[in-house]
């Protein structure tokens, strides 16, 4: 497969009181749903921040769709044009009417659309009565409804790469759902020029949309693949109490009970548990992200 890529980071660094983020190589596929995935504190704001132009003291370097540095992506109002962000934190101030949010956005990118807003606040429902109330300020919405009117507002805009900090975290089942509908349809209607890349700890939710997943821990990145291959790096193993110690040994990460085990192993080790009687799974991405999470992690699991 000929891969592009949307952004490609090196030697990415940013030092805080008790942290460092460490990025030797980040890619970002062009074209694909990138999952951002890892523990609290991990560092998946402090990168999405600094890709997003929201933090801009850091080290290393940045490439946006294959040619833009980050000062050209600061300097030009094209490039990020083409770059839409929602976050966690407080994007539209409390006071701003949606009347505000839809006049500022059309003041600040050119491609807003009046139309794609309305269309977009009516598909995720942010009106409990199917009614667009402009003059509804920010403050009175609820967390998932504030983040609903910040999708809303990228999707409105002709952009060429979506960076979405925990976009699933506030809202319902429902609406996850309908998050991976406009994620898959944004991805499809791009003919492999739009990207998105998003963090995310509900990763059962989103794997059905995730192409690409990385993983980080404590600052760096651990693990990162195209979610098929990552589906053959690693298998899931069970088998019986007997083996458990034996089994320990060699899986990649193990849990176990008085009457067996379960576990992830790596494909490539499979052939050391020969003549123990186990069976295999293909891992799904939670299933492999928790592994490689459990492996990395400073927490002591019991
Ligand atoms: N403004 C700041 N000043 C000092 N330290 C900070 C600041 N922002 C973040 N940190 C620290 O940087 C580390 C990474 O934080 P970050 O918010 O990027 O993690 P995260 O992976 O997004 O976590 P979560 O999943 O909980 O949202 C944490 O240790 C945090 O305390």
């Amino acid at each position: 497969m000929n891969i592009s890529y949307a952004i490609e980071g090196r030697h990415i660094t940013k030092k805080m009181k008790g942290f460092f983020l460490d990025i030797d190589n980040l890619k970002i596929p062009k074209g694909f749903a990138t999952a951002l995935i890892g523990e609290n504190g991990a560092g998946k704001t402090t990168l999405l921040n600094i890709l997003a132009g929201i933090r801009l003291d850091y080290k290393g370097d940045l490439t946006f769709f294959g040619q833009y540095s980050d000062e050209e992506k600061e300097d030009n109002g094209t490039v990020k044009n083409r770059i839409g962000y929602t976050g966690t934190g407080k994007y539209y101030l409390p006071q701003w009417t949606v009347k505000d949010i839809e006049n500022i956005s059309k003041l600040m990118f050119e491609s807003f659309s009046e139309e794609k807003f309305h269309r977009y606040c009516d598909e995720l429902a942010i009106f409990a009565n199917g009614r667009i109330d402009m003059k509804k300020p920010n403050s009175s919405f609820s967390d998932g409804m504030k983040t609903k009117l910040m999708l809303a507002g990228v999707l409105a805009r002709d952009t060429d790469l979506l960076i979405l900090d925990e976009p699933a975290s506030p809202l319902d089942p429902l609406m996850r759902d309908k998050l991976c509908q406009l994620i898959s349809e944004y991805i499809q209607n791009g003919n492999g020029e739009k990207s998105v890349f998003f963090s995310t700890h509900n990763i059962s939710d989103m794997e059905n949309i995730t192409d690409y997943a990385i993983i980080m821990e404590n600052g760096s990145i651990v693990e990162q693949g195209f979610v098929e291959d990552l589906k053959e790096k690693y298998i899931v193993i069970k088998g019986d109490a007997t083996d458990t110690e034996a089994a320990g040994k060699i899986l990649y990460t193990i849990s176990s009970n008085p009457y067996g085990f379960e576990g992830v192993c790596l494909s490539e080790n499979l052939e050391k548990l020969a003549g123990m009687k186990v069976t295999k799974e293909i891992p799904t991405l939670s299933q492999i992200c928790v592994a490689v999470m459990k492996k990395n992690t400073r927490i002591v699991m019991r």
